[in-house]
């Protein structure tokens, strides 16, 4: 790679002709493309295209059958990770103060002692997402909309430059969509680097400048208005497409004044 080449990638996170699978089936193969430093990008496809196994290819969690990754001199501690709801387990006995504090742990390591600048962090954390007053509620026994909430707070308290969201508005309510997406957009606005699977093509046509569509094992990758074109959306969703086409009339959401960490 030239010192331009390196230079341009710095921060971003470019994918060279990778493939992956599982046993010997492929998902998907030849995907190449970069997500920009600072950008946001939507992954989109039918169920099964093989957006969650992307997401996990770029973490590393499965390995890749072709290509290379370009992490642009970023390491594991720059990604914060929203998995799906149905990955995660809320059984387990912990409370939401500990668990938006665990999003700390890259600086404190898994048992350091948090400060208290670490606890007023996480206080403002759980304020900008409306979870104050919860801390000592046990995660179990949170809604799946509060608990969704609680886990864009561990990202906030994580501070990642790099965030990446697997389907993280499913079975959410739109006042709380519309919260989330108002910090996905300033995360944005920050410069950090976010990338999320969606299935609503009306949230990625508003929100989302760029897209990766997985369709029939390749990805079409670049602006959002050029590449959900009714071709490619009846590939990508064949007889479905026209129930996933972004032609609806929800309303657009309005950004909040509030005072918050970015205040
Ligand atoms: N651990 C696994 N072992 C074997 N096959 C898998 C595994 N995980 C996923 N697959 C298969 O890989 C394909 C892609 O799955 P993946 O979960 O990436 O799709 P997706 O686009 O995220 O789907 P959805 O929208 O339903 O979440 C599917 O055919 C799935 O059955």
């Amino acid at each position: 790679m030239t010192r331009t080449e390196a230079q341009a990638t710095t921060g971003g996170i470019t994918l060279h002709d990778i493939a992956a699978g599982y046993e010997r089936v492929p998902v998907w193969q030849h995907v190449t493309g970069t997500f920009a430093p600072g950008s946001l990008t939507a992954i989109a496809g039918a169920n099964g295209a093989g957006k969650s196994t992307l997401v996990r290819a770029m973490l590393g969690e499965i390995p890749l059958r072709a290509g290379r990754i370009d992490y642009g001199g970023q390491q594991p501690r720059d990604f914060g990770y929203l998995p799906q709801a149905r990955d995660i387990d809320r059984g387990f006995p912990l409370c939401v103060a500990d668990l938006v504090l665990s999003g700390a742990w890259r600086t404190t390591g898994a048992f350091g002692a948090v400060n208290a600048r670490q606890r007023e962090r996480a206080e403002q954390c759980l304020r900008h997402v409306r979870l104050s007053g919860m801390e000592e509620r046990g995660i179990g026994d949170l809604s799946a909309g509060q608990f969704q909430r609680l886990l864009f707070a561990r990202l906030l308290m994580q501070d990642a430059r790099v965030i990446i969201l697997d389907e993280p508005f499913t079975a959410l309510d739109a006042p709380t969509t519309r919260d989330l997406l108002h910090l996905v957009d300033h995360w944005r606005d920050e410069g950090r680097t976010v990338i999320a699977v969606l299935h609503d093509l009306r949230q990625i046509t508003r929100h989302f400048p760029n897209v990766v569509l997985l369709a029939q094992g390749a990805a079409h990758w670049g602006a959002t208005d050029a590449v959900l074109t009714p071709a490619l959306l009846e590939r990508a969703y064949g007889g479905t497409a026209m129930f996933a086409c972004p032609m609806g009339d929800t309303p657009p959401v309005e950004p909040q004044q509030e005072t918050g960490i970015w205040a």
